[in-house]
């Protein structure tokens, strides 16, 4: 792994590893998630009121880490064999043992994610965020917090992890934004820490 300068350039964390996983793992890992895992797409809260999440979502992790965010509280799935393999993965890199997993299916361009930080409480100060792709690759942007100006976008493609660390979560916000262009479907892991 030699890709790994820090794409920020204050304020915080974040590497980028392209061929984490080998283009045979990531085939087998992008089907049998897609096949496997219990999507759902779920309502959020914005400002009191209940709207459909643009793009599928699943919860896995340890037994009893309760997770809240905009209003809608996860309970987890039980870990699945594929889900331990890559998790494995994203922690002898990461240095650290991820509890649980937020998983973000994206059937297509019209799917996104806005603007946010992953700073809730459970994640605790620091958090450390272990994100993986497979399929489509797309854009993935960071903005620092105050100087909204202030923008690094990086193509997340198939196979890929990101690692963000540090004080990412206080100073940079991230999206994941629509694209016009026809796009095939995109699954992300996100590994977290419960505290
Ligand atoms: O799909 C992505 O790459 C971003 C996911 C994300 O930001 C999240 O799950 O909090
Ligand atoms: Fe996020």
């Amino acid at each position: 792994m030699s890709e790994n300068q820090n794409l920020l350039p204050f304020q915080g964390e974040a590497y980028f590893y392209p061929d984490f996983f080998s283009k045979s793992k990531s085939d087998f890992y992008f089907n049998q998630l897609l096949d496997e895992i219990r999507w759902k797409q779920e309502p959020i809260k914005i400002f009191g009121k209940e709207v459909m999440q643009p793009r599928l979502t699943a919860w896995y992790g340890d037994e009893g880490k309760i997770y809240t965010y905009s209003g809608i509280t996860m309970i987890p799935h039980e870990w699945t064999p594929a889900l331990l393999e890559i998790r494995q993965k994203a922690e002898e890199i990461s240095k650290v043992r991820f509890t649980s997993a937020l998983l973000n299916l994206y059937r297509d361009g019209k799917d996104s994610m806005g603007w946010h930080r992953d700073n809730e409480k459970e994640l605790g100060l620091n958090p450390v965020i272990g994100s993986v792709t497979f399929g489509a690759s797309r854009c993935f942007q960071l903005r620092n917090y105050q100087d909204k100006k202030l923008i690094r976008s990086i193509d997340l493609s198939h196979g890929s992890f990101l690692l963000m660390q540090g004080e990412t979560q206080h100073f940079w916000e991230h999206q994941l934004p629509k694209v016009k262009n026809t796009v095939d479907v995109r699954i992300n892991i996100t590994f977290r820490v419960i505290k």
